[in-house]
């Protein structure tokens, strides 16, 4: 059987390599990463590839460590590369449990609620790759709170003090999205009367936010790319290249990897955008944050007035198909339809 053999000198071009080579299987990792704490990296990998097996070399004897592999496929690599074979009869899978303790004692995001572990999660990779360029992509159902964190990411990253710009793919028509991200030169089309920069250089050191990327037109999609891995623009009517300075972090609730394979997304694109994926859970796989973020919104629609246990009650049985946006304006209407009293009852609220 003929293997390929694909390396990487760093865990952020080994999640690339990874995503480039769907199906991988077995993932050899050298724990000295330049850029991510192996827990770290680990925890990405089992977010994102769970049928792939780890195992982990010990930089020092260049052995494979115990226990870290997961399928006969993974024990016999593990015991070929073993000189001593130390490892043959090794079974379970590598579990990222060291990298769930560093998600639990994850720091939170300012304005940001729940404690569930799908969110801690997303804390802990939030936190990992605020302070790095590395391009990211926030995805999961409407209303899960993707532009919340990506707000999040530029208000922890050194890049705080620049422009935080926000492109909605979907709000703005093709025929003037190219202009409005990349600007134009005068002349560039009639009433172009004078050169405009676009909204990527308005980011200029600082986070260009790109919702909804998988609505970007397939047209726009090679200058997207070129921008992302080069940091080259051209505006619209013109032939210079301007560098930027600007990181890009992408969003989206549509399914990426099926617009790649009906040809409505580049491929190359998603691969560069996907480098560091941070996958937002629907509020119904995390009910135990409904009790927590309804009283959040409570506080700030009407505060002082509490909750009662039969509204909580209520709003815990719903499956919330809109997700967290859902619940905040199930509490603004509450809080409007309970007038001046203390309390919201279950009968105020309206599913
Ligand atoms: N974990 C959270 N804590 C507090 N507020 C939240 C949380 N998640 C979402 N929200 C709030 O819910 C609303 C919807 O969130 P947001 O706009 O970030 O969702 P989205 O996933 O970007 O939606 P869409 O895909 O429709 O753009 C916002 O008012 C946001 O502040």
């Amino acid at each position: 059987m003929r293997w390929s053999l694909h390396e990487a000198t760093s865990g952020a071009e080994a999640l690339e390599s990874l995503h480039s080579q769907p199906g991988s299987e077995v993932l050899l990792l050298d724990p000295a990463l330049p850029d991510l704490l192996p827990a770290e990296f680990c925890g990405i990998v089992e977010q994102s590839f769970p049928q792939l097996k780890i195992l982990m070399m010990d930089t020092a004897t260049c052995h494979v460590l115990p226990n870290s592999a997961g399928s006969p496929f993974a024990s016999r690599l593990a015991a070929a590369l073993d000189p001593e074979h130390k490892t043959q009869e090794v079974e379970a899978a590598a579990k990222p449990v060291e990298y769930l303790r560093y998600a639990k004692d994850s720091p939170r995001l300012r304005g940001v609620v729940g404690e569930s572990p799908a969110m801690m999660q997303v804390y802990a990779m939030t936190h990992m790759v605020a302070s790095r360029e590395t391009t990211v992509l926030i995805t999961g159902e409407s209303g899960t709170g993707k532009d919340l964190i990506a707000q999040a990411i530029h208000q922890i990253s050194p890049r705080r003090q620049a422009p935080f710009i926000v492109v909605n793919c979907a709000a703005i028509p093709e025929a003037l999205l190219e202009s409005e991200l990349f600007g134009y030169a005068k002349g560039a089309f009639t009433g172009a009367m004078q050169s405009r920069i676009g909204r990527i250089h308005a980011a200029q050191g600082g986070t260009l936010f790109l919702d909804e990327i998988g609505d970007m037109p397939l047209t726009l999609q090679s200058k997207i790319l070129r921008f992302v891995e080069q940091g080259e623009v051209q505006r619209l009517g013109s032939n210079d290249n301007m560098r930027v300075d600007v990181r890009v972090v992408a969003a989206t609730n549509a399914d990426l990897q099926g617009l790649v394979k009906q040809k409505l997304f580049r491929e190359d694109l998603y691969y560069r955008l996907a480098i560091f994926p941070i996958k937002l859970a629907p509020l119904r796989d995390r009910d135990h944050d409904v009790p927590k973020l309804a009283q959040f919104f409570v506080e700030k629609f009407c505060p002082g007035v509490t909750l009662t246990d039969e509204a909580i009650d209520a709003l815990c049985r719903h499956k919330w198909p809109g997700n967290v946006r859902e619940l905040r304006n199930v509490i603004e209407r509450a809080s409007i339809m309970a007038g001046p009293a203390h309390e919201l009852r279950a009968k105020d609220i309206f599913l």
